[in-house]
């Protein structure tokens, strides 16, 4: 949305700004905060997410505008500044409209008062999380746990996020930084290598591949158990961790891999059967890259092609039967 006006970089710009006097004072068409939100709109159009958050929520604004979406369930705000959130929480009432003519799915809007990089366990299994012109606001140490809680704690479907492009801070007038709040403005490429490193891709890969070895374990126990027959009361299963429903692409890719298997007691789960599980899948990785990044992380086989965990580990809930 944002880029040069002085053609260093044309190639970035768009029909969204004017420059409108040779005082170079630009105003956006439409203002910019409309294009962020108008960004997200598209988003939930295009994807239909059930479950959303707003981060860094402030005055409510992009709720307002997503609470008439309705393919959308649950709406989430989330902002440090608890007066923000009880001066702003009463537009999100439903309209007398709403009574007149009710929405086909129930819609449930709720507001927290908390910080973006504290893990709240009630923010996990969305389906899309936004933060708005909210990074700039943290400071060092806020900033360095940002990425490891929103992207590997609640590790949502998708995520947006916007940051002012320091790029663009020559065009305003006796600029430093464009908000007495803001702790940094980064440039494009300061914004990618600060978010998308390679430690926090590492941070997330090894946390979506434990979860998802461990699934595939407790479910080759299952069968395991099952193929040995019912002999007098069995323990109580623990339940299957993921419940993920797949599209039948999703599904037709991960039958399409090589099969996880056992050695002795040793559970063996090539790393492409892994990269093909969705949450996996997104993050676009080939084997080498997941081998080189998991490497000190986990166990591999000899050939470093799969995962290699032990079947029967000591922390099972469930006794072994003997
Ligand atoms: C510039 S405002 C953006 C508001 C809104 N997202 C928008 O686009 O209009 C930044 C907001 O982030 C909130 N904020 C700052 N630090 C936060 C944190 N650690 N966790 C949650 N919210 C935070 C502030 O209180 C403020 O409401
Ligand atoms: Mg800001």
């Amino acid at each position: 949305m944002e880029g040069w006006s002085d053609g260093t970089y044309n190639s970035v710009l768009d029909d969204n700004f004017k420059e409108v006097c040779p005082e170079k004072v630009i105003k956006f068409k439409p203002p910019l905060y409309k294009q962020r939100y108008q960004f997200v709109k598209d988003l939930v159009d295009r994807h239909e997410p059930k479950k959303v958050a707003d981060m860094g929520c402030g005055d409510t604004k992009l709720l307002r505008l997503l609470k008439v979406y309705p393919c959308i369930q649950l709406l989430v705000g989330v902002d440090i500044n608890e007066e923000k959130l009880q001066s702003n929480g009463h537009y999100l009432s439903p309209y007398l409209g709403e009574f007149v003519k009710p929405r086909d799915l129930d819609l449930t809007v709720t507001l927290y008062h908390g910080s973006v990089v504290e893990r709240d366990s009630r923010l996990l299994g969305f389906d899309l999380i936004t933060c708005i012109e909210l990074i700039e606001h943290l400071d060092s140490d806020d900033l360095a746990r940002f990425p490891e809680v929103v992207f590997g704690y609640l590790s949502p479907g998708m995520i947006v996020i916007s940051t002012p492009n320091l790029e663009f801070n020559p065009l305003f007038p006796t600029m430093t930084l464009r908000d007495a709040d803001h702790k940094f403005e980064w440039s494009r490429m300061e914004f990618q290598t600060c978010l998308q490193q390679e430690r926090v891709l590492k941070f997330v890969l090894v946390g979506e591949l434990l979860v998802q070895v461990e699934h595939l374990r407790l479910r080759q126990q299952r069968m395991l158990r099952e193929e040995e027959g019912a002999r007098g009361p069995q323990p109580q299963a623990p339940p299957l961790l993921l419940g993920a429903v797949f599209t039948e692409a999703e599904q037709a890719r991960i039958e399409s891999s090589p099969k996880p298997f056992c050695e002795g007691d040793k559970f063996c789960i090539p790393l492409r059967r892994l990269l093909a599980y969705p949450k996996l899948h997104r993050l676009r990785l080939d084997e080498d890259r997941m081998r080189r990044l998991i490497a000190d992380s986990v166990c591999l086989s000899r050939d470093g092609s799969a995962v290699v965990v032990d079947l029967h580990s000591s922390w099972d809930r469930w006794p072994e039967e003997n």
